[in-house]
């Protein structure tokens, strides 16, 4: 069962953690059969499935689990025009699901995904393992050595200043995976049969100025500090590029945690990485990818957020500006995706009108 609070000495049945204050996301071309693996960990929590591709296809949900679906046609319908800014045949579709949620929290995972065993054979809870990762702090601003100091059996090793033990509150989880890792399609081709099997028992706070490769596969985040930053890129139908959706938000996240003072963490949990993806077809999606990155990692390592820049949306407007000046020189893609992401801030906000904001720098929640 999800991680429980159990009230000492009652009879009072234990409530799974965060059961009302987070929604699971899982954007999906199948039926969901994988939820038969994770139903002691998932069915008491609310699910919102973004089905992509053909609109009359029927996906099947297994009984007992409270769901809302959206399919291509709900998309349309909800945010009209501005239906635009979500990618089509791509796994980047599953931001509507962040748009639409309105609990605090999301959990996000592919349909290939299953529950994996730690060593001693136990299976993973890994949304009990996300919530604890949002709900304790990062420390993005002082490298801890001994990992994780919040951790039972752990703590801040000498020489790790005082005055900020506090740490910093956690905006995302990023977890891991056994079996097929993420690999990109060049490395899938040299090693079509890698599988990973190491697993590294540790939850790290990526140090603040350092961005990362963030994975959609199994990434839970906090909607309220961050949610508008989560936009998948625009992938898949019609776009020169494919599988670079979740990096795309990694990187925006990451700049604007920096600048709000909230952190990211990577590593536990694991989950059972089931499906390759065909790394020729990849090869396809990413290619483009691959070149421009190089010139797409020093602009996030150099974009910058002014003082004024005091709320998720307004950070990511502004990088919205950068990325049409400064990236819109490598391709016209560029300037699509600027107003791509200036379109789905437009729709966040009208369709999350009371949403907190995070004042910068305290990454405490502010009401609007
Ligand atoms: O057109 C599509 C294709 C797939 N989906 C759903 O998205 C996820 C991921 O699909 P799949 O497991 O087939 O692909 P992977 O290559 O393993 O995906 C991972 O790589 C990255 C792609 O950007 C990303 O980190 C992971 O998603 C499944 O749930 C499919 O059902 C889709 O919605 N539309
Ligand atoms: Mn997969």
């Amino acid at each position: 069962m999800a991680g429980t609070v159990t009230v000492p000495g009652s009879s009072v049945p234990s409530t799974p953690l965060l059961k009302d204050e987070l929604d699971i996301v899982i954007p999906t071309i199948r039926n969901l059969d994988f939820l038969e693996m994770w139903r002691p960990f998932f069915q008491p929590y609310h699910l919102i499935i973004v089905q992509d591709g053909d609109p009359s296809k029927v996906i099947k949900v297994p009984e007992g689990f409270d769901y809302e679906l959206y399919n291509r046609n709900d998309i349309n319908r909800i945010l009209g025009p501005k239906a635009s800014c979500i990618s089509f045949k791509d796994s980047a579709c599953r931001c509507f699901g962040y748009m639409v949620s309105k609990k605090k929290y999301v959990f996000t995972i592919d349909d290939d995904c299953f529950v994996a065993k730690d060593p001693s054979g136990k299976d993973i809870n890994a949304l009990e393992q996300h919530i604890k990762n949002l709900l304790s702090p990062s420390t993005p601003f002082f490298f801890n050595t001994l990992y994780d100091p919040y951790r039972e059996g752990a703590d801040f090793v000498r020489g790790y200043p005082f005055s900020l033990r506090e740490g910093a509150p956690t905006a995302v989880s990023h977890g891991l995976w056994l079996n097929i890792p993420d690999y990109d399609a060049p490395t899938q081709m040299v090693k079509p049969r890698e599988r990973n099997s190491r697993y590294v028992d540790a939850v790290l706070t990526i140090p603040k100025g350092t961005l990362f490769p963030m994975c959609g596969m199994n990434l839970a985040f906090d909607r309220q500090l961050i949610g508008p930053a989560m936009y998948f890129g625009l992938m898949g139908d019609g776009q020169p590029i494919g599988r670079y959706d979740d990096m795309w938000a990694g990187w925006c996240v990451k700049v604007i945690c920096d600048h709000l003072s909230l952190g990211v963490k990577t590593g536990l949990p694991y989950l059972w990485h089931s499906k390759a993806s065909n790394p020729f077809v990849n090869l396809k999606k990413e290619y483009k990818g691959i070149f421009w990155q190089e010139d797409i990692i020093p602009f996030f390592q150099n974009a910058t957020l002014s003082k004024e820049c005091d709320t998720v949306q307004k950070c990511y407007i502004s990088l919205s500006e950068q990325v049409k000046e400064k990236l819109g020189k490598i391709d016209p893609y560029f300037v699509k995706l600027a107003d791509a992401m200036v379109t789905w801030i437009e729709a966040w906000d009208e369709l999350n009108p009371s949403d907190t904001v995070v004042a910068a720098g305290n990454g405490k929640a502010a009401a609007m």
